[in-house]
């Protein structure tokens, strides 16, 4: 067995079942014996953002490791942002880099696709990653291998590979199994019982569910505890969709702040327990509170620590710390005394699919209306007014960089997400996010993927129109995206209307085989009633902060 092999086999013992990637002549021949092994299915996509941003939905979504791989240089530069985004939103993604072979490195020649020095890839992936190592040593490498990929698991985070494109093929010994971190048992018992005690003196304790709780298989087990503390659950903005096919009666929805439900945003921002299980504490999820929410009287779990007030303890995982509070509160008696589930509305009343001019909203009811009449399908999101119009769409899984917020993931993000799963999503992007990497979708047939793509065509930039309502920038042209959607291998209908609209999503969803591009022609300042709260909110507190 020679290095790739071991390597293969370390990362499929890990969660991986899966690689992205664009080769070049410093990967070529790690590609070969990637393509030789046959370890793990290859995949290579059109351009390096498309190939992180599937490797990060197939984590985000599957569980376990997502694997990019790609050549030296220009590949790996080409695919920092997706990487940056995955350390944001810590998402477990292991970075395999070709780089130049001992004896290149040695020649004193400057190399082709090098930088400032050699090393100057491995130093900006210092910044974007948990844990690194270059496998120039193949009686190192079986130890490096293991250390590196459980960090990218015990942290969540991304992590780098430097292959020299001498190595691939040395022989190499097998890639140990190393023992899970256990934390001390009787600091892990004392955090429990406090965070306890502090729900059960609290008078109205709120639980709300973050990223974490995905990153970390987790859903399962919280709702189980969800159930068993007997108190409302939220969710993040982030963590939208989290719980949505989990039994959690008291589930009221996500926490969206001055933008969102205001009995459910109250709950939050008045609780005296509020519960922050994985959750990142960050602008997107929490700057348009209407009150600054007191985190000093919130208990925070997040990145294996666990602070409740003043205390900190800095070693307790989340999963273990799940399991002892499962532990403690028997199935019996739930915590508290069982709520009544409060129905939060929805935000805004179903329109009938009439023939008018079609909003995101329409489009939130008719994703709505796909899904009751055949049932749940998992959503990769883009950033723009998509992703505001996604917190009206029924829950559902949902992935989507809320946080990082990065353009162009949705389309690369809903192949990564069925290359993983077979399951066939829905993506919902904006017209200029698709211009980024939606051409991505010409791969998508030859590897067999066939998702669902709602494209808002606003012909602009909404979302930062709506901030900026009299710039010109964010004008775009009224690209004919149905037009271009055959020569990609797949379907496009053109829609003007809600009538239209109905039609070709059901159109969409008995198509198989071949992606459907559904091309919505919006009017230009027409966003989502998210967004435009969103955007008031926002220029509230402004205001506000400004005095
Ligand atoms: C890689 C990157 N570059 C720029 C930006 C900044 C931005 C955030 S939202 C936005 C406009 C989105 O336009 P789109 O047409 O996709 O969606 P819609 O609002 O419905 O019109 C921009 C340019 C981000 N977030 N990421
Ligand atoms: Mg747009």
């Amino acid at each position: 067995m020679n290095l790739t092999d071991r390597l293969l086999q370390a990362l499929a013992e890990r969660g991986a079942t899966e690689i992205f990637g664009i080769p070049g002549d410093f990967a070529l021949p790690l590609f070969r014996e990637i393509e030789r092994s046959a370890t793990l299915p290859l995949y290579t996509l059109s351009h390096e953002p498309g190939v992180g941003f599937a490797a990060d939905a197939a984590a985000r979504y599957r569980g376990g490791l997502g694997v990019a791989a790609v050549t030296y240089g220009a590949g790996a530069f080409n695919l920092v942002n997706a990487v940056a985004g995955a350390y944001a939103e810590r998402v477990p993604l292991v970075v395999l880099s070709g780089a130049p072979a001992a004896h290149e490195a040695a020649s004193g020649l400057l190399l082709h696709h090098q930088v400032k020095t050699l090393d100057s890839q491995w130093r900006v992936f210092e910044e974007l990653t948990a844990d690194r190592a270059r496998l120039d040593d193949a009686r190192q490498a079986p130890q490096q291998i293991a250390r590196v990929l459980d960090t990218a698991l015990r942290e969540s985070r991304p992590v780098y590979l430097e292959i020299p494109r001498d190595m691939p093929q040395r022989p190499c010994d097998e890639v140990p199994v190393t023992a899970p971190h256990e934390p001390d048992p009787q600091a892990l018992a004392a955090c429990a019982d406090e965070l306890l005690e502090r729900l059960r003196r609290a008078r109205r304790p709120v639980l709300m569910v973050g990223v974490e709780v995905r990153r970390y298989g987790l859903e399962a087990k919280v709702a189980t505890l969800a159930r068993r503390l007997g108190i409302p659950v939220v969710t993040s903005f982030m963590g939208r969709g989290l719980l949505a096919d989990a039994d959690v009666p008291l589930l009221r929805g996500t926490y969206l702040g001055l933008a969102g439900d205001p009995v459910l945003s109250q709950e939050v921002e008045t609780s005296d327990g509020l519960l922050l299980l994985g959750v990142i504490v960050s602008d997107t999820n929490f700057a348009v509170s209407a009150q600054r929410i007191d985190l000093r009287f919130a208990i925070q779990a997040l990145g294996g620590r666990v602070v409740m007030g003043h205390h900190v303890y800095p070693d307790v995982p989340l999963s273990r710390l799940i399991d002892a509070l499962l532990e403690r509160v028997p199935a019996t008696a739930p915590l508290v005394a069982p709520l009544r589930a409060l129905a939060t509305k929805g935000r805004h009343e179903p329109r009938r699919a009439e023939p008018s001019p079609v909003t995101p909203a329409d489009i939130a009811d008719a994703v709505n209306r796909l899904m009751q009449r055949h049932g749940p399908m998992p959503i990769a999101c883009d950033v723009g007014d998509c992703l505001f119009t996604a917190m009206d769409i029924d829950p559902t899984a949902l992935i989507a960089p809320g946080y990082y917020a990065t353009m162009g993931y949705g389309v690369p993000a809903a192949l990564g997400l069925q290359a993983a799963t077979g399951q066939r999503p829905i993506v919902l992007v904006g017209d200029g996010a698709f211009q980024m990497t939606g051409w991505e979708l010409g791969n998508a047939q030859r590897h067999g993927w066939d998702p669902i793509v709602i494209v808002f065509n606003n012909a602009g930039w909404e979302m930062l129109r709506a901030f900026e309502p009299e710039a010109r920038f964010n004008d775009l042209s009224a690209w004919d995206f149905a037009q271009m959607a055959p020569g990609m291998g797949g379907d496009g209908a053109r829609v003007e209307d809600c009538v239209g609209l109905e039609a070709a999503l059901e159109r969409a969803w008995g198509t198989r085989g071949r992606f459907q591009l559904i091309d919505v022609r919006l009017a230009q300042r027409d966003c989502s009633p998210t967004l435009q709260r969103f955007v008031g909110a926002v220029r509230r507190l402004a205001k506000g902060a400004a005095g």
